[in-house]
């Protein structure tokens, strides 16, 4: 059976450079957390943005249950059960969290209160705070209500890009284990992460993505403990092998 989430070689990058994601294939299952990691430049956040739609792909396929959303509209790709974290500007700071919340479930008004209901439920931190500008929370708190609005609209696959970038050891530990938690309540969650080691700790598979390219996947476990992936998150040069490999291989 293919993955709720199934991303296939797909191409596309900014109108004004080359096709900066030249072939990335990626997949994520129900109760899954998959981490996305590479170095800087591979593209792993311009493949987030081809999957949700923020940009087109010029080639290949996003489907989500099996339907085929991509080059649709970001809008079209979250009804189909998709929600999107992006890294910057991803809570409206000037409104208060329980306006933040609310603009999470634009397109499902009627369902607002109960969300709020379960979101309040989840996150008492949140609901402590609901009358409160966002900007006055911490980073972490940031992150917190950024994934809780994209909860607000009951996506079936979660898109994350580097949600602890930015944050402290301990708030990041913690963000890290309420991702956990979200992917075994029932969601396929895709996350890019600069934090490898430890986004690969809590992780079920990760993709390694080099120059636009998958370079290697496998059991989250595996990728962490290959020597290679060792050397070029400890700061070493990793030779960039051609074609795509999986882990232990
Ligand atoms: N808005 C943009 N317009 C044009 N080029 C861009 C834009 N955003 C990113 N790029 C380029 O696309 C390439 C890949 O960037 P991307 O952010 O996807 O990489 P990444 O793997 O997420 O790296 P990082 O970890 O540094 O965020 C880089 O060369 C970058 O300069």
């Amino acid at each position: 059976m293919s993955a709720l989430l199934s991303v296939e070689e797909i191409v596309g990058g900014y109108a004004s450079a080359e096709q900066v994601v030249k072939g990335v294939t990626l997949a994520a299952n129900v109760g899954e957390l998959v981490t996305v990691i590479g170095p800087n430049g591979a593209g792993k956040s311009t493949a987030l943005k081809l999957v949700a739609g923020l940009l087109r792909p010029s080639r290949g396929h996003v489907r989500i249950g099996g339907a085929d959303v991509a080059g649709q509209a970001p809008q079209a790709i979250a009804r189909a059960g998709l929600g999107f974290v992006p890294q910057e500007r991803n809570i409206f700071g000037a409104l208060t969290i329980a306006e933040n919340l609310e603009m999470g479930c634009l397109f499902e008004r009627r369902a607002t209160r109960e969300r709020l209901a379960e979101a309040y439920a989840r996150f008492p931190m949140l609901a402590e705070k609901r009358r409160v500008a966002a900007r006055s929370l911490s980073g972490g708190q940031r992150q917190v209500l950024a994934v809780a609005m994209a909860l607000m609209g009951r996506p079936r696959v979660l898109l994350l890009d580097e949600p602890t970038a930015g944050l402290s050891p301990k708030a990041a530990t913690e963000l890290f284990d309420l991702i956990r938690a979200i992917a075994t309540g029932g969601i396929a969650v895709l996350m890019v992460e600069q934090n490898a080691l430890e986004s690969l700790s809590v992780s079920d598979r990760a993709y390694v993505l080099v120059d636009g390219r998958n370079h290697l996947d496998g059991p989250a476990r595996q990728v962490a403990d290959d020597p290679d992936i060792r050397r070029l998150f400890l700061g070493g040069r990793t030779h960039q092998q051609p074609g795509h490999q999986h882990a232990g291989e």
